[in-house]
């Protein structure tokens, strides 16, 4: 499976929502789309998932464009709306008829998607009951009822209070193992639980594009970070004359000490602090940022 997004523009009126985006998706690939709220996360997806037309570019799958292979898309909307009158059965029954499924195949796939799922006990359940981490799952059960080549959804548990963003975080975990998943947020953690790969939006341009470990080492520093006791403060004057240190500032409950080597002027440092009795209660080398910090700091603006 390929999914090409090549160089998507979608206007409203005098907002530009997407700004000539682009990126590609692979089979069994899991990628956060990440932005902060109005980057226009929700209008590429929905364009993605051929709801919404652009106004230039255009969205190929295998080759081929989307509104033809429609089909093999499985779309979970932010706010997913059901029947509440409907049970979960009658709704992917309902849902599933409407996307062309057949009766005999959706009385076989049904029970067998509300257990992938975790909703089998509530197959006659009333869905205006639900909780929204099981609507949320029911939302998913439908996205997938058709059996897509890969699942899109939309901010699917930025809505949920903890127990439910947990149950649907899990699930995604599970679904995963066998479906390509693009998953649209701006919460950096949930994406950070399950994709391996963050593509970062902001007023609609593609900012970043890297694996995880890709972030992570992009964004580490050539420093050394120590916490000492106050009476071993006088030892860092001497440390900043030595021609190694670049600058020192005070970092959380210690110091970052920048350096123009960390392996090798860490040892410098350690030996010469026990050589001057300083007592370390932390010594780290190469600090990295947490996704979180380096996600903020692609899209906050200073
Ligand atoms: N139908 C519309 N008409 C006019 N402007 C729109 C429309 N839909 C979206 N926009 C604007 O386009 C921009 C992108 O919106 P979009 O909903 O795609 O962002 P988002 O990243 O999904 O944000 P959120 O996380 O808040 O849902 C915003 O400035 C929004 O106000």
């Amino acid at each position: 499976m390929r999914l090409e997004i090549n160089n998507i523009t979608k206007r409203f009126k005098h907002k530009t929502a997407v700004h000539h985006f682009s990126m590609e998706m692979y089979s069994n690939e899991c990628v956060g789309l990440i932005g902060p709220n109005g980057a226009g996360k929700s209008t590429l997806i929905q364009i993605i998932a051929d709801i919404l037309n652009a106004d230039e570019g255009n969205i190929l799958l295998d080759g081929k464009k989307i509104s033809t292979k429609k089909n093999q898309i499985g779309y979970l909307p932010q706010y997913p709306n059901f029947f509440s009158w409907m049970t979960a059965y009658e709704t992917l029954l309902f849902m599933g008829t409407l996307s062309g499924i057949a009766k005999n195949i959706l009385q076989q796939d049904i029970p067998l998607i509300l257990e992938k799922v975790g909703l089998a006990n509530e197959s006659q359940t009333k869905v205006g009951i639900f909780s929204g981490g099981m609507k949320q799952r029911l939302g998913i059960a439908q996205a997938l009822l058709h059996k897509p080549t890969i699942i899109i959804m939309d901010e699917p548990v930025s809505a949920l209070d903890p127990i439910g963003r947990r149950e649907v975080l899990n699930l995604m975990k599970e679904i995963k193992k066998d479906t390509t998943i693009l998953l649209s947020t701006h919460i950096l953690g949930d994406a950070e639980e399950i994709c391996e790969r963050f593509v970062v939006i902001k007023n609609g341009q593609k900012i970043e594009d890297a694996t995880k470990s890709d972030l992570l080492n992009r964004n580490q520093e050539s420093a050394i970070y120590i916490a000492i006791p106050k009476e071993n403060f006088k030892w860092l004057q001497k440390v900043d004359q030595f021609p190694y240190v670049k600058k020192i500032v005070s970092y959380e409950d210690g110091f970052k000490i920048f350096v123009n080597e960390p392996e090798v002027n860490a040892s410098q440092l350690l030996q010469f602090g026990l050589d001057e009795k300083v007592c370390f209660t932390k010594f780290e080398i190469g600090i990295k940022e947490s996704l979180e910090e380096i996600f903020l700091s692609l899209v906050v603006d200073v």
